[in-house]
């Protein structure tokens, strides 16, 4: 067995480093909350090298995140630290993701989906089919001798509701909302299996939830080896060891979390350590029902049960905000409080700067100036790279990149993957195509496929499956054959399905390539792929599979074609990896010479030295909303030097906005703070500094104002010398990490 040795110093603070060597416990929640920058995710990276120095093995350990974008930071974040070896080690995913792998253990779709970040609805649909074990008799059975209190006898009387009720549900009566995600399937009530509904990952995380707690029930139930009957009914319901024997469950960006996920958690984390960072104010998934403070208020009292501990860590240094626009973000959020008392000693001292614009025009030309302006006065110190602007919306993105365009701008955007978290990512749907070029009887592929034309729901995908099962006979039989189908399908789809079946020569690399795009074509690929930066990544994968198939096509093989050759042989994350990292993209362009382009929602956890964050000119609704300021505080926190906050002619922000005396009048009265972490924890009042909300932030003038041509070259060399700093300079006590590596 070989042996290795990888030390790593930890460069810490005091608060973090308590975060870091606080040993695991059974039942014990360690909760590290903070403002932005403070290292909450770093200090969980640390925190698990820490663990795995003395002992834990990286398998014991599981990490989660609410967003593909999360994980990947996170993932990007570990093996920083640790390099690759290692870091990949540990399970790093979404919650979604893993409740997915735990369904799907025994599903036959496994090969379509079993990356553990990738959901797609339409197949996801007929997988929840068969796996509804909340009425499976078994379930039921087990239940009653397990847990006899637990089983609800009033679902049987619900009555029928539509969709957007459920969803209505969702955020007036979660009990009454989980009885309806307790349904089977095929219920008469409620439609699981809509393609634009989030109703169907709640579903897969209340199954898989209702999995944990049949392991969890058997786990506490000694004895049950020798209950036949017992070992009988649960067989079907055992999840790997490897979940079972996990010990510390980590959970970041904890104020994402809704009712349905926090189930889960609390019952994946039972007898375990589970350790959750996160910044409450920086919840955005309202929509979502993400219910930040009442969850946290479930967590504490959960966690204040006998036998069960709690511990609290508050983090007081930001590393990224400047005084200003920590003031700033605070105002925004109407905030009455704060935890965060100490600042990075390098800081520009630049005011935030906040022009106002009536068209969008203007204010494009601005930014644009601005950028070209800092850049060509720096010396060559600041590069795009250093740049990020953002908006509330992926349109008006969109509308700045084409901007650009006609501009022949000097420098190029690149816009962070759109890709909504934890659904589809479509890219996986290739290798179906590809399955079906190879052998069009392959079932689940063709009912993927299908599934992308627009007459075809995932009850007709049920319905197809569950037909050509009776008939014995595969899904492309079946749509020969049954005329009512031929007929939603399209005799003409049908027919050049066929010329492309019989056109291919599948030891023609060439002819692969063009048929797949022939194929993709009939089924509107191009319309899944809905982001720019995900077609970039189509063309990148046919590029890479066309330079494997004529690798393929060299070796001497005769009982394969290479098509199927290259199917039984691909590694998975030939085309997991590609749709996620955008690192893939800096491979085939420079990276310092992108300014990086992102909705608020995706840029969430990140930072750049200079942030412009767009005016909502395109947004009609210019109303107040606690949902809103969260949205403009996520923006506002994640410059670390210069922050551009452009403003709408017909929009006021209480709190910020002094020019108008009616709204300073409104804001100076209203006083009004929004709701506090400190009600749900009030024993950590002592750890805050008040904020007063009539203590307006200060403003500066752009820096291409001619009188400040040379503040700019004095800005640049701060945030030269600021990127090219020691991590030392911080370091409380560094920790020497010592593993032993099997
Ligand atoms: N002890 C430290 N010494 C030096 N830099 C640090 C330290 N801790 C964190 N940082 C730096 O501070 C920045 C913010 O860290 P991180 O992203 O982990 O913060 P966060 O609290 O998760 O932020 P957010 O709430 O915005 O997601 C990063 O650049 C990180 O490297």
């Amino acid at each position: 067995m070989s042996e290795r040795y990888v030390t790593v110093d930890l460069h810490c603070t005091e608060q973090q480093k308590k975060v870091i060597v606080e040993p695991p416990g059974k039942n014990t929640l360690i909760n590290v909350l903070s403002g932005p920058g403070t290292g909450k995710t770093k200090t969980l990276c640390d925190r698990i090298a820490y663990l795995m120095s003395n002992g834990v093995k990286p398998s014991e350990i599981a990490v989660f995140s609410l967003t593909n974008q999360a994980v990947l930071d996170f993932k990007k974040s570990l093996s920083k630290l640790l390099g690759n070896e290692l870091s990949e080690l540990v399970s790093v995913s979404t919650i979604h993701g893993y409740a997915n792998s735990i369904l799907l253990q025994n599903s036959k779709y496994w090969d379509v989906l079993k990356d553990k970040n990738t959901l797609n609805s339409s197949i996801l649909s007929s997988i929840i089919e068969g796996m509804s074990l909340s009425r499976k008799e078994n379930y039921i059975k087990i239940m009653e001798k397990l847990s006899p209190n637990s089983i609800n006898n009033n679902v049987k009387y619900l009555p029928k509701i539509s969709e957007r009720e459920l969803k209505l549900l969702k955020g007036s009566d979660i009990q009454k909302y989980k009885q309806y995600l307790s349904l089977s399937p095929h219920n008469p009530v409620i439609n699981f299996t809509s393609k634009n509904s989030n109703i169907i990952f709640d579903k897969l995380v209340y199954e898989a939830t209702l999995i944990l707690n049949v392991n969890n029930l058997i786990l506490s139930n000694n004895g049950i080896e020798n209950n036949d009957e017992l070992i009988n009914l649960t067989d079907e319901f055992r999840i790997p060891t490897d979940i079972l024997n996990l010990k510390e469950i980590i959970i970041d960006e904890f104020q994402d979390l809704s009712v349905i996920l926090l189930d889960f958690v609390l019952e994946l984390s039972k007898n375990k350590q589970l350790t959750i960072s996160g910044d409450m104010d920086q919840s955005l998934y309202g929509f979502n029902n993400a219910t930040p403070y009442e969850n946290m208020e479930r967590l504490v009292n959960h966690y204040k049960q006998p036998n069960h501990n709690l511990k609290h860590f508050v983090l007081n240094k930001t590393f990224r905000l400047s005084e200003d626009i920590h003031k700033f973000s605070l105002n925004v959020l109407g905030a009455s409080d704060t935890f965060i008392t100490n600042f990075p000693n390098e800081t520009t001292d630049i005011p935030i700067i906040r022009k106002e614009f009536t068209n969008l025009v203007d204010e494009f030309s601005f930014v644009y100036n601005e950028i070209n302006h800092l850049i060509e006065n720096s010396n060559g110190l600041l590069t795009p790279k250093n740049f990020a602007v953002l908006a509330p919306v992926n349109q008006v993105l969109d509308n700045f990149q084409t901007y650009l365009q006609n501009k022949s701008s000097k420098f190029r955007c690149k816009k962070l993957s759109g890709l909504q978290p934890w659904q589809d990512t479509k890219l996986s749907s290739v290798v179906s195509f590809l399955k079906i070029l190879d052998n069009p009887h392959h079932d689940p592929s063709l009912l993927v496929v299908l599934s992308f034309l627009n007459k075809i729901g995932p009850r007709t995908v049920l319905s197809l499956k569950e037909e050509a099962e009776n008939d014995k006979i595969s899904i492309y039989e079946l749509i020969h054959k049954n005329e009512k189908i031929k007929k939603k399908i399209g005799n003409e789809t049908i027919e050049k399905l066929d010329k492309i079946l019989t056109n291919i020569d599948k030891s023609d690399p060439t002819s692969i390539i063009y048929n797949l795009s022939c194929l993709s074509d009939l089924f509107y690929f191009s319309k899944q792929l809905k982001t720019e930066s995900l077609f970039d990544n189509y063309k990148i994968f046919l590029k890479e599979l066309f330079n494997n198939l004529e690798v393929i096509s060299k070796i001497d093989n005769e009982e394969y074609n290479i098509l199927s050759y290259f199917l039984s042989h691909y590694q998975d994350d030939f085309l997991n990896v590609k749709e996620l990292d955008d690192t893939e993209i800096n491979k085939f362009e420079h990276y310092n010479e992108f300014i990086s382009l992102s909705t608020i929602h995706n840029a969430k956890g990140l930072e750049w030295d200079i942030v412009f964050v767009l005016s909502s000119l395109c947004l009609m609704n210019n109303e107040y909303s606690i949902q809103k300021s969260r949205v403009n505080y996520v923006a506002a926190t994640r410059a670390k030097h210069i922050l551009y906050f452009n403003k709408s002619k017909f929009d006021q922000m209480l709190h910020v906005d002094t020019s108008n005396s009616s709204i300073y009048h409104k804001s100076f009265v209203k006083i009004e703070y929004e709701p506090s972490l400190l009600d749900c924890l009030p024993e950590l009042k002592n750890l805050t500094k008040p904020n007063k909300l009539t203590n307006l932030p200060k403003f500066a003038n752009p820096l291409s104002d001619p009188k400040r041509y040379k503040f700019s070259q004095l800005v640049a060399n701060k945030i030269y010398a600021n990127s090219n700093r020691n991590y030392c300079t911080f370091l409380t006590r560094g920790i020497h990490l010592l593993r032993k590596f099997r």
